[in-house]
């Protein structure tokens, strides 16, 4: 029974045991994920682990070889147009709509939902306005990948996939890109499911981020519960007393830092204390042993969707 005052909600996704194969190529193989309204998740993993084939099993344009999925309350395989105009997509490849004139294009998509987005609005919360006569293939890549934006959010999507969405953007378009996405998650309680290689992107703007890696989700959770369960290590840097730059890598920086103050005569020299950054976390998880080749499962500190995967782990050692 649910507890007074909460309300079961479903996961705006559920995959259980999802497995894919290509020939006989498993690249799946039990993938576990419940990402949750209004929720920012991202996918990571090396290239070739699954990250896209995942996402267009929930999106509908790929058939699973196994296991359940549920997107919006629905399995992807059976859904229809009702369905599809509650998502959107913002696909790796550019379709091609080269002849087209940017204003006319999206009015020209605005017709297929019912409460789109007011083109001309879009524009301008994409950085477009002043390319709305242009040809589309006179854009630039990042001009057209702001342009693939806009058509993913122009029906109000409910969940929006980023398939790699700011690759090709420079610093300035990244970061109102990221803008565009925390209001779209914190202001319209659009829930977003996000793969990206840019671990300053994913750590921006994931609520939790699940790594990908030999088919199966290795690891998700917060930046942070990443970290702490990759015993990522903080890395301390100073100079000693000759002049020689000094760095150790420890789980106890605190502990280190009063050693150096106890045995120094004065003030450490260029004292620095260097937390352990999603990358090294990321690196450390991705070049561990793979499934059963190790014991115990770190759950510390996991919430109970992350915890769902602790069965995938191994210490980090
Ligand atoms: N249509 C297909 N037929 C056969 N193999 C495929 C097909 N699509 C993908 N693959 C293979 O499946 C594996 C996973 O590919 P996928 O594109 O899902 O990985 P990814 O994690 O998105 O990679 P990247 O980070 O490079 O985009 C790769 O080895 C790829 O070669």
């Amino acid at each position: 029974m649910t507890a007074p005052g909460r309300t079961e909600v479903l996961p705006v996704i559920r995959v259980r045991d999802l497995a894919m194969a290509y020939g006989d190529v498993d690249v799946l193989r039990g993938v576990e994920l419940d990402v949750h309204r209004g929720e920012v998740f991202a996918l990571l993993g090396p290239n070739g682990a699954g990250k896209t084939t995942t996402v267009e099993i929930l999106e509908g344009f790929r058939k699973r070889s196994g296991g359940e999925v549920s997107v919006l309350g629905t399995d992807p395989e059976r859904a229809g147009e009702a369905w599809r105009a509650r998502i959107g997509l913002v696909l790796q490849s550019w379709r091609d709509h080269r002849r087209w004139r940017v204003a006319e294009l999206l009015t020209h998509f605005a017709d297929y939902y019912p409460d789109p987005r007011d083109p001309a609005e879009l524009l301008s919360l994409v950085g477009l306005t002043e390319q709305a006569g242009h040809q589309v293939d006179r854009l630039s890549g990042g001009q057209r990948r702001r342009l693939d934006v806009a058509l993913g959010i122009i029906g109000r999507p409910e969940l929006l996939f980023l398939d790699e969405p700011t690759t090709g953007f420079d610093p300035q378009a990244r970061h109102e890109f990221h803008v565009l996405v925390e209001r779209l998650a914190r202001d319209e309680g659009v829930t977003v499911l996000l793969t990206t290689h840019d671990l300053a992107e994913a750590e921006r703007l994931a609520d939790r981020i699940a790594m990908l890696v030999g088919g199966r989700i290795r690891a998700c959770g917060t930046p942070a519960e990443l970290a702490r369960r990759a015993a990522a290590q903080a890395e301390v840097r100073w100079t000693s007393d000759d002049g020689t730059p000094r760095r150790e890598r420890t789980a106890a920086p605190s502990q280190l830092v009063w050693e150096l103050h106890r045995h120094a005569a004065g003030p450490i020299a260029d004292l620095e204390v260097r937390r352990p950054t999603l990358e090294d976390t990321y690196l450390h998880m991705v070049h561990r042993p793979a499934d059963g080749e190790g014991g115990g499962d770190g759950a510390e500190g996991m919430d109970t969707d992350a915890r769902h995967d602790v069965g995938q782990q191994v210490p980090a050692t």
